[in-house]
């Protein structure tokens, strides 16, 4: 007889575990105005529901050796910073060979990279504000080996004069923590579904976000379309309310037809919901 061989999680693999998690159920979030979900391609014709999952998978390895990297140098210094940002470029390799050159989520491996290292630093120390402040602490550092491509967001950037994915987690991610998280809170507290809470949390995050996807594609109108847009159905009752539904369809025609992909909200809604999960676990994760 074989005996069974249990395999105990490490915390990198749980924190792997947890950042996959919450990629996928950011992807299956239905309905998510112009993104991929479970209805259908959102604004993208090169994405689909089954390729944001494959994406996920595929980054399960470089966040577990985030977490080790983090686990391993035990401090925020350039060294672990620098560790982060190889892993990182190779994340992004596996991601592009799963989608075969499909951007689905370079966003998503800076933001959840930087805030699995920040836990796997101080597993002890969880809550929002002090785990933002040490991925902060990370992104501000500066990696010596980054190359420096004018991506479309360093060229919006540029163009309008806003912050984007890099300035958001160097300021610890205030479109999270603070209009995701306490939406995600206040909207669970009312009790009409987990998943008009996280609809209602992207939402928020949405109303404040400078998206550079958004304004690469479509400009300030697409901009203002969305931050509008995603306050008029939070004011309308929220995504549970009939009232918020139909504003929430008009705004997702209204992205659909500027061409205006939220991307970078939608990969913001995964770093609320992995640090929620974080929060919320006593004990092991
Ligand atoms: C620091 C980096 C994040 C690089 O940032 P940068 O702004 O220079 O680069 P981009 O290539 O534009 O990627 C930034 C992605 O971040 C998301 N995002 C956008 N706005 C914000 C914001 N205000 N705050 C937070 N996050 C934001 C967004 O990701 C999503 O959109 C992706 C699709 O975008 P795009 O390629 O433009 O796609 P399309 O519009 O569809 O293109 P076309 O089809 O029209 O051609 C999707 O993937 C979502 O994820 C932005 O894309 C960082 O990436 C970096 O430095 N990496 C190097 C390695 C490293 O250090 N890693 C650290 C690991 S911890
Ligand atoms: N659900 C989604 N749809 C399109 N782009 C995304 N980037 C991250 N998540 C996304």
């Amino acid at each position: 007889m074989h005996a069974l061989k249990l395999h105990t999680l490490t915390l990198a693999e749980q924190l792997a575990d947890l950042a996959v998690d919450a990629l996928i159920d950011e992807a299956d979030l239905s309905p998510k105005p112009a993104l991929v979900d479970r209805r259908g391609n959102g604004a993208h014709n090169d994405l689909h529901l089954g390729l944001m999952h494959a994406s996920a998978l595929s980054l399960w390895p470089a966040f577990k050796e985030m977490a080790e990297a983090a686990i391993e140098l035990g401090e925020i210094g350039l060294p672990l910073r620098e560790a982060l940002g190889r892993i990182g470029r190779e994340g992004e390799q596996a991601m592009l060979t799963t989608t075969q050159g499909v951007n689905t989520h370079r966003g998503a491996i800076w933001a959840l990279g930087l805030l699995v290292a920040a836990v796997a630093l101080d597993p002890t120390s969880r809550n929002a504000s002090a785990l933002s402040l040490r991925a902060a602490r990370l992104a501000l550092l500066n990696d010596r080996y980054a190359p420096q491509p004018l991506s479309h967001g360093v060229q919006v950037a540029q163009r309008y004069g806003v912050r984007g994915a890099r300035e958001e987690a160097q300021l610890g991610f205030p479109a999270v923590l603070q209009r995701g998280l306490p939406q995600l809170h206040a909207s669970r507290v009312q009790q009409q579904g987990e998943q008009n809470a996280r609809l209602d949390a992207l939402l928020a995050i949405m109303t404040q976000l400078a998206d550079t996807c958004v304004l690469y594609r479509a400009g300030t109108e697409g901009l203002q379309a969305m931050q509008q847009g995603a306050q008029a159905v939070l004011d309308a009752g929220g995504s549970a309310s009939l009232g918020g539904r139909r504003r929430l369809n008009e705004l997702d025609q209204q992205l659909l037809a500027l061409n205006a992909s939220p991307g970078g909200a939608a990969d913001l809604l995964a770093a609320c919901l992995f640090i929620d999960r974080i929060e919320s676990c006593d004990g092991a994760f």
